[in-house]
């Protein structure tokens, strides 16, 4: 599934598979604009911190098409079209990682024509290496795994949150390439159902063995020896290893760690935020609440009663066993070895 964000360079047009429609209808949504870049993040067309990264990074490219029609004045509009692209969702530092990437590469080009061919290329190149990435972390991550391992995952961390191959799914991938027999436990992930819709469609796609479960099962299956280990994605880590990741991670994280079983991370080093310091800081995005009164188009809370519907927790670095990127497994105490690991700046 590494072709769900393509980008159509003669079109200057983002096709992403909307997964909002998954697993029952595979539909492609063709985003022509920032604004309907902007529309995709938003409304989880596209989802999952750095596939939101790589399509934000076309979406400058976009942007920039857009921004020439404004004339001698092009590079003012880009700036208001990358800053509106930048805010689509505030949690994932993939998103602003990557419009930072692109405002970095393009700081000295004062001609447009050469600046969208410079966008072009990064674009490629962040979208190639995230790929490459995930491969890493699929080897390094599936030698912590054993033959015959049942891993619990929570929301969805695989090809469709990523360019392809996944970050958590992709050590599950990894530890199957290298032989091993692995089970998933998927949490449905509620509301918005990564893990019953999303997580569930990749791995039996694969062929790999999953079972969906409730989010309130979780403890019960742990108590009953039915997981071995957990691993899940992140949408942003700090500096001293606090991970911002969907709703319900961190509770899972807390339970783990009551039942003995390791708990792990897997994310790439375009998720760590090392300016953060620690995760009370991560803005945790707050969404339409119709994603939990209704079911679809059916409504299943009574009119006029309100919710909550925090789409991120964050776990403290306290509960993670490992912290799995393509550079290594980091282990505590994670303010040292992230900064050992990660800091070291590698541009893709
Ligand atoms: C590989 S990072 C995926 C990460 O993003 C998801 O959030 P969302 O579906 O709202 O974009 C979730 O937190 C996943 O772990």
């Amino acid at each position: 599934m590494e072709d769900h964000i393509r980008f159509d360079a003669e079109a200057c047009t983002l096709l992403l598979l909307d997964q909002r429609k998954l697993p029952l209808i595979e539909e492609t949504f063709a985003c022509r604009t920032v604004e309907d870049v902007v529309f995709a993040l938003q409304t989880m067309v596209v989802r999952g911190a750095p596939a939101i990264g790589v399509s934000a990074a076309y979406g400058c490219r976009i942007a920039l098409r857009q921004a020439m029609a404004a004339g001698a004045y092009w590079r003012n509009e880009l700036e208001r079209l990358l800053s509106m692209l930048a805010q689509a969702r505030p949690t994932a530092v993939n998103l602003v990682w990557a419009v930072g990437l692109m405002r970095e590469a393009g700081y000295n080009i004062q001609d447009p024509r050469e600046l969208g061919e410079v966008w072009l290329a990064l674009a490629m190149k962040i979208h190639a290496e995230d790929i490459a990435m995930n491969k890493a972390m699929g080897r390094f991550g599936g030698a912590l795994l054993a033959d015959g391992d049942t891993v619990m995952t929570h929301c969805n961390a695989g090809a469709l949150a990523t360019a392809g191959y996944g970050t958590a799914l992709g050590v599950i991938r990894g530890a199957v390439d290298m032989g091993k027999k692995i089970s998933v436990i998927a949490n449905e992930t509620r509301p918005f159902l990564q893990g019953a819709r999303l997580t569930a469609y990749e791995l039996h796609k694969d062929g790999i063995p999953v079972t969906v479960a409730c989010d309130n099962a979780c403890s019960l299956l742990m108590q009953r020896g039915m997981v071995d280990k957990v691993v899940v994605g992140a949408d942003r880590i700090v500096a001293n290893g606090d991970v911002a990741n969907k709703i319900g991670t961190s509770g899972v994280a807390i339970l783990a760690r009551h039942y003995g079983i390791p708990f792990y991370v897997a994310a790439p080093s375009s998720t760590f935020d090392l300016a953060t310091p620690d995760g009370s800081l991560i803005p945790i995005e707050d969404r339409t609440p119709l994603e939990v009164t209704h079911v679809g188009d059916t409504r299943i809370t009574p009119e006029g009663v309100p919710v909550f519907n925090y789409a991120f927790d964050v776990t403290d670095h306290s509960l993670i066993t490992g912290i799995i990127t393509e550079r290594g497994v980091l282990s505590p105490p994670y303010t040292s070895s992230i900064a050992e690991i990660i800091g070291q700046e590698r541009r893709p």
